[in-house]
């Protein structure tokens, strides 16, 4: 898949099936717009989605929406900023210089409540008509449900911010995971409670609130359960990065520097200060007797 970061010009694409809009995390309902620009590949289209957004910390890193678009099958990212080009563009504009001009469309998939263009004034239905005029082709997909509640990202961050991760699960599609290098904590917890593997979480990614999870670690080689602390360890001075710390379960191997992703399956409790590393310790037990019945029920 080619990406390319939009800073003043579009490129030129001959030929494109496209799908609009901010795409924060690529939860259920893009997925089915990816699946709908990806059928036009057989017509001899470029699969190409145009991201539009800025916001500063999103559901998906960059690199993590890559790698997913990229599995899907979509060909081209355009990530476009919000910028005072793009935000005082037209509607009409926006349609006839870079869907028409510079992307050559066929084929525009867009759920039913886009908007797009100076004041928001662009909706799926002017696609529509001016996809008659120009000669391209528009279907407009009801949301996606979840129950009653159409699934959007607004409501994906909701329950990420609630440390629900069974419903980020089946809203996304799949878990909410960190991902990185395992670095060297200060060694204490090897000492005196438990071994643990350490990440520094990327700092564009939204994070559930400091706390405890019942989570699984995937290494190149092999695959851990364990437990995972978000937070800042208050009961031993404090860090100044936020952390994701795992107690992974029957671990023996040494894995610093190893690449790891760690995916998200339950709350258990909120990060806490303790008295004395005794009483964080008597929890931590407790937690890790916790993740294990987890494991044990979900057989
Ligand atoms: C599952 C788990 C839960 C934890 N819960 C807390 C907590 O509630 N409060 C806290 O201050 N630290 C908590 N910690 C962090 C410990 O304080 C940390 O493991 C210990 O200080 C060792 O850190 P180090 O590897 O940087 O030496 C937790 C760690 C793990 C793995
Ligand atoms: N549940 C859904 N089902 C089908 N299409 C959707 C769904 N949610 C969003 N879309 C469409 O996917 C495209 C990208 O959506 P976008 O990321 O802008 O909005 P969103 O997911 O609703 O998030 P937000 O809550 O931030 O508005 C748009 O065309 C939008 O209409």
């Amino acid at each position: 898949m080619e990406y390319i970061r939009i800073e003043n010009d579009f490129p030129r694409i001959t030929h494109s099936a496209v799908t609009l809009g901010k795409f924060d995390g690529i939860h259920r309902g893009h997925r089915k717009l990816v699946e709908k620009i990806i059928g036009q590949k057989e017509e001899g289209a470029q699969a190409v989605v145009l991201a539009l957004g800025n916001a500063s910390r999103t559901i998906l890193t960059k690199e993590e929406r890559c790698r997913l678009l990229e599995k899907l099958g979509v060909d081209i990212l355009l990530e476009c900023p919000l910028n005072d080009r793009i935000r005082h563009m037209k509607a009409e504009n926006f349609i006839k210089e870079i869907l028409v001009g510079d992307l050559q469309a066929s084929y525009v998939a867009v759920g039913e409540d886009f908007r797009f263009g100076f004041e928001r004034k662009g909706t799926p239905q002017m696609l529509k008509e001016y996809g008659r005029k120009y000669g391209f082709d528009v279907e407009i997909l009801p949301k996606e449900m979840d129950g009653r509640r159409k699934i959007s990202s607004t409501f994906i961050r909701e329950e990420l911010s609630r440390g629900n991760m069974e419903k980020f699960h089946a809203l996304m599609g799949m878990d909410f995971s960190v991902e990185g290098e395992v670095e060297h904590g200060r060694g204490m917890g090897h000492k005196y409670l438990l071994p643990t593997t350490n990440l520094i979480p990327s700092g564009e990614k939204l994070m559930p609130p400091n706390g405890v999870y019942i989570t699984v670690s995937y290494f190149k080689e092999r695959t851990y359960q364990g437990i995972t602390n978000i937070g800042y360890k208050p009961t031993v001075g404090g860090e100044k990065f936020l952390g994701v710390e795992t107690y992974l379960f029957d671990c023996h191997e040494d894995l610093y520097g190893q690449y790891c992703r760690v995916d998200f399956k339950k709350f258990l409790r909120p990060e806490q200060k303790f008295t004395s590393l005794e009483a964080l310790k008597k929890q931590l037990e407790k937690d890790a007797v916790k993740g294990q019945e987890y494991f044990r029920k979900e057989k």
